[in-house]
């Protein structure tokens, strides 16, 4: 049973004060991207784990890792034990950077949430699976669902935003990856230090842009508060951003807590043009180009296609925005 997961970048991310529960209050309007994880599950003697891929030496093989966790959560939510559901392979395939901002722990462990569900005929419901993945992170709701959506709470509460048309990004990997906690830590001790006004505006323009469809509207619009956080920690990102828009770029910005930088672009040609510049620049590790909106995660057919037909539910629910 094989899934495919998107990756994402948050097109806006406003982060408020801290919770009592160590998160952050969020406002974010996510697009789920084309560079995807592949996660296939089969039963097997005894379980294991297989990661190949971008940052294969070093994603935790072990119950780190999130697509086992996802086994427990299931387990958890028929009030059973992982040994009672039996023993499963795991093979991780990944596109997307570890700690880099871009969703792809979170990507595996909606993949395996979906592909073990499958496999082992839970028929479990859109709503069950949602709320299964927020138990395993803020962000694995969204790479379940996909396309563009508003995201509030701690980013795990969704509404399904408008877009009719495709974007066009190129995405710089860092050498080294970012720790998501560390960067939400450093944000707060700038704001303790110099209270540094919140670097995006309203979600709602945002969202009128992308329905739109005009990246020239969208680039003015796009913003992280999360972004001097990860530079201040990362001096060297702002080269890198400003790079991608000597390259060509509409406009950068960190995705998430980076240090992926993501590059907006007039169209595919551009973004083509973008990434063999930036790729020439020496100031990332690696460059990729990659559109949005695509779905969430989706069963592949073993003629290797999405399953087009009869996903488990609409991957693209009606619109609520826009
Ligand atoms: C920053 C974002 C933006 O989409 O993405 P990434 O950059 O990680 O991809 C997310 O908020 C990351 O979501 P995710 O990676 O699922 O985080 P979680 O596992 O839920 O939380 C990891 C840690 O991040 C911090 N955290 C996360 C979410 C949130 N709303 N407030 C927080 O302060 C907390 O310190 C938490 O312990
Ligand atoms: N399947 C997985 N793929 C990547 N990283 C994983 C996975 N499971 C657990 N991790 C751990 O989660 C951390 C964050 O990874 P990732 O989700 O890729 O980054 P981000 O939160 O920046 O999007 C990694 O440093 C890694 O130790």
């Amino acid at each position: 049973m094989t899934v495919t997961v998107p990756s994402k970048v948050n097109v806006h991310l406003a982060v408020g004060p801290a919770r009592d529960d160590g998160y952050h209050e969020l406002t974010t309007v996510f697009q789920a991207l084309s560079l995807t994880d592949t996660v296939t599950v089969s039963v097997a003697e005894e379980s294991s784990m297989h990661v190949a891929g971008e940052g294969e030496k070093i994603v935790p093989r072990d119950e780190r890792n999130l697509a086992w966790r996802a086994v427990d959560v299931l387990a958890e939510h028929l009030d059973t034990t992982p040994a009672e559901l039996g023993p499963v392979r795991i093979a991780l395939e990944k596109g997307i950077p570890v700690a880099g901002g871009m969703a792809g722990g979170s990507a595996d462990a909606a993949g395996a949430l979906l592909a073990l569900s499958t496999l082992w005929k839970l028929d479990l419901s859109r709503d069950e699976l949602t709320r299964l993945a927020g138990k395993l992170g803020s962000d694995v709701p969204f790479s379940l669902v996909g396309g563009t959506a508003l995201g509030t709470g701690r980013g795990e509460e969704l509404l399904p935003v408008l877009t009719r048309h495709t974007f066009h990004w190129v995405l710089a990997f860092a050498q080294r990856g970012l720790s998501t906690p560390r960067v939400y830590q450093e944000l707060d001790r700038l704001r303790d230090v110099g209270d540094p006004p919140s670097a995006v505006g309203d979600h709602d323009v945002v969202i009128e842009a992308l329905a739109s469809g005009d990246p020239h509207r969208l680039a003015e619009l796009i913003g992280n508060d999360l972004q001097i956080a990860a530079v201040s920690l990362r001096p060297e990102l702002r080269r890198t951003l400003r790079a991608g828009v000597e390259a060509g770029a509409l406009a950068g910005l960190v995705s998430g807590s980076g240090p992926t930088c993501a590059f907006l672009c007039e169209d595919a040609e551009s973004a083509v043009q973008v990434s063999a510049r930036l790729s020439g620049a020496g100031v990332c590790r690696t460059v990729r180009v990659a559109s949005g909106p695509v779905p969430g995660a989706r069963v592949v057919e073993p003629d290797g296609g999405p399953s087009g037909g009869e996903p488990p539910w609409d991957p693209r629910p009606p619109q609520a925005h826009a």
